[in-house]
């Protein structure tokens, strides 16, 4: 075990990752990895390791139990992926291509209730994997997509990285701004001349907060959302916001909105089906399939 410091507790502390890669060929890849924890200010301190045997599934489960850091593997192809108890994830944009192909109202409930056009500005306050903001950026639209976890926001970044190779992402991965940062601070820091100036005009903020683990499922059907690999991971490393931060949340995200250009702006806020409503404010307007509620706020 090491002394250094706990970093799942969301306190802002620098966060030391194990890195392990499978060979000593991966210098110029390890490099990229420090260029944007480097240029994107991520508090992170990577602990470099050459895995000395193959890291077997048994092998990774053993390494996540016995570590006290987030580990994170750069497999023989590259691939930057984290290894939370256990099961290696990794925002793998690639296996959206079909869904953000063919995004659009009719397939997509998130696109319905966000309502936008390759002319909007949307932030995605909770980027997670980033996978709604392929989603709402297949629009055209431009997306901010703030992530708190710094360990989140390099995978994130790395992933645009790798994407912006690929010549058919690349308009794509243009119109994402990545960054390091509490929803609530960078809420805070965006001055109001800035953000009625026509340019920087926001006009959706997307939310998508943890919730309670057991809160997927309906209590007394048993029907809902089944938790993915992805979401378990998160639940490892960021919790669910207290009601008062949910509150905070919603009324900071309203805030922004209503100074959209337009005048139409609005908030959406992702669910499980079953789940109460954020800060138990009453939505304008929701949409819910048998998985997901989306509740939009309108300014
Ligand atoms: C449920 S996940 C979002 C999943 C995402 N919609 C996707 O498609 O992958 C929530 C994410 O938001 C981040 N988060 C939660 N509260 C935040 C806040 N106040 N500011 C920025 N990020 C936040 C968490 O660290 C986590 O990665």
């Amino acid at each position: 075990m090491t002394d250094v410091p706990q970093t799942y507790d969301e306190t802002g502390a620098v966060v030391h990752c194990k890195l392990f890669c499978v060979n000593d060929s991966q210098q110029a890849q390890v490099e990229r990895l420090q260029s944007l924890i480097a240029e994107h200010t991520l508090p992170i301190i990577l602990d470099i390791e050459v895995a000395t045997e193959r890291l077997t599934q048994k092998r990774r489960q053993q390494l996540s139990q016995a570590s006290t850091q987030p580990i994170l593997l750069l497999d023989d192809k590259d691939k930057l992926s984290w290894l939370s108890d256990g099961l290696s994830v990794a925002p793998e944009w690639d296996k959206l291509q079909r869904r953000v192909v063919s995004a659009g109202r009719k397939s997509e409930l998130l696109l319905q209730a966000v309502k936008i056009t390759s002319d909007s500005h949307v932030i995605d306050a909770t980027a997670g994997f980033g996978h709604d903001s392929l989603i709402l950026a297949s629009t055209g639209a431009q997306v901010t997509m703030l992530e708190q976890q710094p360990l989140m926001a390099l995978l994130l970044l790395v992933e645009q990285q790798r994407m912006s190779a690929l010549p058919n992402w690349q308009k794509l991965m243009s119109r994402l701004q990545i960054i390091n940062a509490d929803a609530l601070s960078y809420f805070a820091s965006l001055k109001a001349d800035d953000i009625s100036n026509d340019g920087n005009a926001v006009d959706v903020v997307y939310l998508d907060p943890m919730f309670p683990e057991d809160s997927y499922q309906d209590n007394k059907t048993g029907k809902g959302a089944k938790v993915g690999k992805h979401m378990q991971a998160l639940h490892q490393l960021a919790h669910p916001p207290t009601l008062d931060e949910e509150r905070q949340l919603l009324n900071s995200a309203k805030a922004i909105v209503s100074r959209s250009a337009q005048g139409q702006g609005r908030v959406i806020v992702k669910r499980p089906q079953f789940a109460p409503l954020l800060a138990d404010e009453p939505a304008s307007e929701s949409w819910h399939n048998e998985a997901v509620r989306f509740d939009g706020y309108f300014a």
